[in-house]
């Protein structure tokens, strides 16, 4: 991919990932994976960036769009009514922020859902704080540029859930 370092191949297994006969080894990057575990062989799928569908009724069909400084957020009846698009995401006490935390079994699924929510966020140009650890990985979503909430970071948050559905 143009440019792109190694790290942000498509999120396919990481070096902390057994391999299908249980061997700890680095996965192989042509192995479907529908996260946490390895389906079959088949090339990864990777994430459709599709152009927004004025249709698309849903969150993850949209892609972001780069946000000039002094961008207006969202105020927060109109946060809370796409809050209401998502499941299992939290909006911050002034509605500046949503977060999701993933509980997960043991430090390298942690890894690996930090890598992918890093990995979609590239791919989106909109980059989510993350926060990881031996059994959690805490995703949260801002728009810095307009000190709040914008429809980016519904997207990414609908875009992360789709990918581990
Ligand atoms: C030019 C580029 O679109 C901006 O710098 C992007 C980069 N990634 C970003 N990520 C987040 N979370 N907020 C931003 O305002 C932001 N701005």
């Amino acid at each position: 991919m143009r440019g792109r370092p190694a790290m942000w191949t498509a999120p396919a297994p990481s070096a902390w990932t057994r391999s299908a006969t249980g061997a700890r080894g680095a996965g192989s990057a042509t192995t479907c994976w529908r996260w946490p575990r390895r389906c079959c062989d088949r090339p990864p799928r990777e994430m459709p960036m599709t152009d927004p569908d004025p249709a698309a009724p849903d969150l993850a069909s949209r892609t972001c769009t780069p946000c000039a400084a002094g961008t207006a957020p969202h105020d927060a009846a109109t946060a809370d009514r796409m809050l209401a698009g998502l499941s299992g995401w939290r909006m911050s006490d002034e509605a500046r922020a949503i977060t999701r935390r993933f509980e997960v079994k043991g430090f390298a699924k942690a890894v690996e859902l930090a890598n992918l929510a890093a990995w979609l966020g590239n791919r989106q140009g909109h980059h989510p704080d993350i926060a990881f650890g031996w059994g959690y990985c805490a995703v949260t979503f801002t728009t810095h540029a307009a000190g709040g909430l914008t429809d980016n970071d519904f997207i990414c948050a609908a875009r992360l859930d789709a990918l581990l559905a």
